[in-house]
């Protein structure tokens, strides 16, 4: 016992230590010789309450966004619904809230969320707190906080409770000097948004953290991700989800982006599994721990002509928003994933008729006014 309470003290001393991770406020400054694998397998206390049990125990911070929900669904299939706990820092709606276990988390509270993960055991982290591309550039300081601090708040947690770690990176990593057409998975990256600065942080920091202290970093970069569940709002692909509801609802679509801007896009489903896909590979069969992956790639155009096969009255028309638009003129075209491909066996699912008569009958179902009365 005297020992548990001495290793317990030290340990506490090590993590109460001023800049050592344990600071909420924004911009602290971390001591030089902080090593998570040191305060890790010195105070082995802390997994003494760590049962190995079949499945992992999952947070996913940022959960109410567009990909957090389904991602617990998928989870909560996959481990049992009480493994998966949901967090954010808003309300969830009703249905969110009865589906299974949800909590309170700013990423931001470094000791909130250490206490999370303490408490309930945390053995997987999804980490999906973050600001998107364009309302990034419209809150430089919030995006820098939440993608950057709020970041170094989930590295220091992970690797100090030997999580195993997922953050997504996206498309926007890449940057006007990169190879837009395919680009690959190492190549200049020199984004010129603050969503693109911070992913490439995040990339860096975690395979950083993977090298110098054995954290199971794990990343993908996302396309542009296409989903029914929830209205878009704040990133530059948000388009491709925007055209669905509107058509649905009025027929008439009105694009922020120029007709002919080609980007990257993955119906969510594809982005899901592909995340459930690389927190299970067997780790020897990772030669990286940052891939891209890709599905398909169009332009609105092509989009609406797509849509069209279904709802041929749909009226669009190109209002183009330039901050999005000099945002997407900067990022791939078409990605190259073959490393994915190769390593740990990604394939995509969803095409764009796929994808079109998906998100169609799906808004169909729930949706109020249909346009579609039957989408083939
Ligand atoms: N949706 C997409 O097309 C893509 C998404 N990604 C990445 O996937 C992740 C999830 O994306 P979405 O769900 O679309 O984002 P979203 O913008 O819909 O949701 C982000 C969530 O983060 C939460 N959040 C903001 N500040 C927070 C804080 N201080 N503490 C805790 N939570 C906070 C928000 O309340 C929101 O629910 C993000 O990291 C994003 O960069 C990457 C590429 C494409
Ligand atoms: C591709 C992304 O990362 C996101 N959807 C955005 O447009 O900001």
């Amino acid at each position: 016992m005297p020992i548990v309470r001495n290793l317990s003290r030290a340990a506490s001393q090590v993590l109460q230590r001023p800049g050592c991770g344990c600071q909420a406020s924004i911009g602290s400054v971390r001591c030089i010789s902080f090593s998570p694998r040191k305060v890790t397998s010195d105070a082995s206390f802390h997994s003494v309450s760590f049962s190995e049990t079949d499945h992992p125990r999952v947070l996913i911070t940022g959960g109410l966004g567009q990909l957090g929900v389904g991602l617990a669904q998928l989870l909560r299939k996959r481990f049992g619904k009480n493994n998966v706990i949901l967090s954010d820092i808003r309300k969830p709606p009703d249905n969110v809230f009865y589906s299974g276990p949800f909590i309170y988390s700013d990423i931001l509270d470094y000791k909130n969320l250490r206490e999370i993960v303490v408490n309930n055991r945390i053995t997987w982290l999804f980490h999906y707190s973050a600001l998107l591309s364009a309302v990034g550039e419209a809150n430089v300081p919030l995006a820098r906080a939440v993608n950057i601090t709020g970041l170094h708040n989930i590295l220091d947690i992970a690797a100090e409770h030997s999580l195993r770690l997922f953050v997504p990176s996206t498309i926007g990593a890449f940057g006007p000097t990169s190879p837009r057409n395919p680009t690959p998975d190492l190549c200049v990256q020199r984004p010129r948004t603050i969503y693109g600065v911070s992913k490439v942080h995040a990339e860096l920091m975690g395979e950083y953290y993977h090298y110098r202290y054995g954290l199971d970093f794990r990343c993908l970069r996302y396309p542009g991700i296409i989903s029914a569940d929830s209205q878009p709002g704040g990133g530059t692909t948000d388009y491709a989800v925007q055209i669905f509801h509107d058509a649905m609802k009025s027929g008439k679509f009105q694009c922020n982006l120029k007709p002919d801007t080609r980007l990257p896009m993955m119906y969510i489903d594809d982005c899901l599994r592909a995340t459930l896909e690389i927190m299970e590979a067997p780790t020897d069969s990772l030669s990286m721990r940052t891939y891209n992956i890709s599905a398909m790639s169009f332009t609105p155009e092509e989009l609406v002509q797509e849509v069209r096969k279904h709802i041929p009255e749909l009226q669009v028309n190109y209002n183009m928003d330039a901050v999005r638009q000099a945002i997407a003129d900067s990022w791939p075209m078409n990605f190259d994933d073959s490393n994915a491909r190769k390593d740990w066996g990604w394939k995509h699912d969803y095409d764009l008729p796929e994808l079109v008569s998906t998100m169609l009958n799906l808004l169909g179902s729930v949706g109020t006014t249909t346009r579609v009365a039957q989408v083939n």
